[in-house]
């Protein structure tokens, strides 16, 4: 089981969302920022630094969410999404093929990686 953790990053009424690459698995899937966990690494770390990766935005992680595993037909995953914040709302795209503040109203409208679906079941109702 691969474990992931992934950032629900608000800035007033919106929450930064990400477009998969066509090279990256789930290719085009929407999904929140994060990565898989590092050996070592407690899980607020690992979301620090994959954000810092991804985004070069430096993020303070709060509450933790609910996880959830998810079976893909060719691999495994636990999600671990943790609400966080930012201090200013400017990112650098550096691996996503898009990513973009959205309003919370907004986000079922996207097509999401499905591991995601729960977590955007829960933050409805922030
Ligand atoms: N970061 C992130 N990953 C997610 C989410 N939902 C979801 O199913 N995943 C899956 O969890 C894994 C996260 O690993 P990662 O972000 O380091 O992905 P990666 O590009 O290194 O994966 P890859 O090397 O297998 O292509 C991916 O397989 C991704 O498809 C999500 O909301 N955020």
């Amino acid at each position: 089981m691969i474990k992931v953790v992934c950032a629900i990053i608000q800035f007033e009424d919106k929450i930064l969302i990400a477009q998969r690459s066509e090279t990256m698995s789930l290719p085009l899937k929407w999904e929140f920022p994060g990565g898989k966990i590092e050996e070592g690494e407690n899980k607020e770390e690992a979301l620090e630094r994959e954000i810092y990766e991804e985004l070069k935005m430096k993020v303070e992680v709060n509450e933790a969410l609910t996880s959830f595993e998810h079976h893909y037909p060719n691999f495994s995953i636990t999600l671990y999404p943790f609400l966080c914040e930012v201090k200013s709302t400017a990112f650098l795209k550096t691996e996503h093929k898009e990513i973009r503040w959205e309003k919370k109203e907004n986000l079922h409208t996207y097509d999401w990686a499905a591991a995601d679906i729960p977590i955007l079941e829960e933050i409805g109702e922030i």
